[in-house]
């Protein structure tokens, strides 16, 4: 039975024809995309046919990102005008700062940039127009301020000022200017920028896919990102860079790693940044990644995180043989940055935000209402009892 209209099935077990189903979506291909692939076998990701390896380091954010938009690198003329449209559009609207600011210092900061989200676009005046370029302009937006939104947000948990973009830095090197009151070494912009990179896109993850359901209704693209920020949140997913520094801090020192994660693993839990949906040889994003932590621990590393590191990366490859994910190298490499930890996932949100928007456009220009069956297992069909119960309330005399 795979029709729902026709709930008449008692307990799985008596259903004459059980659907096959697919738990958590695993393995079914839902649609197709241009804007990336994820290849298991070869364990590569490709952003528009380019090896993402070959985009981290070589390119900046702003070119990614119009990749992912429009399909191809831009040409001179092309950056110079992505360039100009994410440095005007930086600014948030006062609307924006005064949800931020009245907001509890205790609110998760995902929740503040979902809330910020939702913000911008209750106060967008282009609402009615859901052209494909307004939808554009939007993600400009989107991908322009979120950095303000991160930035005030983990400098008002430390009591400091919000600050102003600078119109003559790029985007990775403002993003950190708005964080931290100052332009950091090369070393830590790079880094950074390769982490903006590799987050940006990776095919129907679960917080792009929330997207792609919510586009698929025909509602706004604010909508669909708030509810992609819901997504992204969880530790399963971009939480997940959170929850590595939590262990990290947990485990305290490189000769305490293999009993932490013996005990981990008895009690059956997961060991966060590790693991993956898709890739079964590694996730390709890493070694890019782990060159960019290098480069940070070799500037200074007070705490051990490479040794940690080291030492819990072969202790879950031995006991397990599951192989880090992105989130593994990005945790460290941000706390090395300076970023306070409740921070990491929304940098994530803040460079996802453009493959968000990407499958948004993507799924608006092919839509299909998205909307799969379930199988039915709860009691069978029954009636409901007579002369039991309220009843509804009578209507009150006015
Ligand atoms: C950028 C990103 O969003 S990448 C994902 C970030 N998320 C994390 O790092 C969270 C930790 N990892 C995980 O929870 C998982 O690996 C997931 C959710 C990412 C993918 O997992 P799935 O494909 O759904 O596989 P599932 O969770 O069923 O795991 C399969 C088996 O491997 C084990 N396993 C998978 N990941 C881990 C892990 N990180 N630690 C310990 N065991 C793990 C599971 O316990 C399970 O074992 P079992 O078969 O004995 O029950
Ligand atoms: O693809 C996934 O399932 C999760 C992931 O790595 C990402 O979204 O970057």
């Amino acid at each position: 039975m795979t029709d729902e209209s026709t709930p008449t099935a008692g307990t799985a077990a008596a259903l004459p024809d059980r659907p096959e189903i697919h738990r958590g979506l695993a393995g079914v291909v839902v649609d197709a995309t241009e804007i990336s692939s994820v290849d298991p076998a070869s364990s590569s990701l490709l952003y528009r046919g380019y090896p993402v390896q070959e985009l981290a380091g070589t390119r900046s954010f702003e070119e990614v990102a119009y990749l992912l938009w429009h399909g191809e690198l831009p040409d001179d003329a092309e950056l110079e005008q992505m360039r100009a449209q994410e440095r005007a559009r930086r600014e948030l609207p006062d609307a924006v700062m005064e949800t931020v600011l009245a907001l509890p210092l205790t609110t998760h900061p995902m929740d503040v940039v979902r809330t910020a989200v939702s913000v911008i676009g209750a106060h967008d005046p282009t609402a009615e127009d859901r052209s494909p370029e307004a939808d554009l302009s939007r993600a400009q937006d989107l991908m322009a301020q979120l950095p303000g939104i991160v930035a005030l947000d983990q400098r008002r948990r430390h009591g400091l000022e919000a600050v102003d973009p600078r119109p003559d830095l790029g985007y990775a090197e403002n993003f950190l200017h708005m964080v931290f009151g100052q332009a950091p070494p090369e070393p830590v912009v790079q880094a950074f920028e390769v982490s903006m990179v590799l987050y940006a896109e990776h095919s129907f993850n679960a917080s792009t896919f929330t997207a792609r359901v919510v586009a698929s209704t025909l509602s706004d693209l604010h909508s669909a990102v708030t509810a992609a920020v819901g997504a992204l949140k969880g530790p399963l997913h971009g939480g997940a860079n959170e929850a590595v520094m939590a262990a990290f801090g947990e485990i305290g020192t490189a000769d305490r790693v293999d009993a932490w994660l013996d005990d981990v693993l008895a009690r059956k839990q997961k060991v966060m940044g590790f693991g993956h949906r898709v890739y079964r040889t590694g996730d390709s994003r890493v070694p890019a990644m782990k060159a960019a932590l290098d480069g940070l621990l070799a500037i200074d590393d007070p705490e051990g995180l490479g040794a940690m590191y080291a030492a819990l990366e072969r202790g879950m490859a031995e006991r397990t043989g599951i192989l880090p994910n992105l989130d593994y190298p990005t945790g460290p490499a941000y706390h090395l940055m300076g970023f306070d930890t409740p921070t990491f996932t929304p940098l994530f949100a803040a460079s996802r935000v453009v493959g968000w928007t990407a499958h948004v456009r993507e799924q608006l220009a092919h839509n299909a209402l998205i909307r799969p069956l379930s199988e039915y297992t709860g009691p069978e069909r029954r009636h409901v009892p007579q002369g039991a119960g309220r009843g509804p309330e009578p209507a009150r005399p006015r």
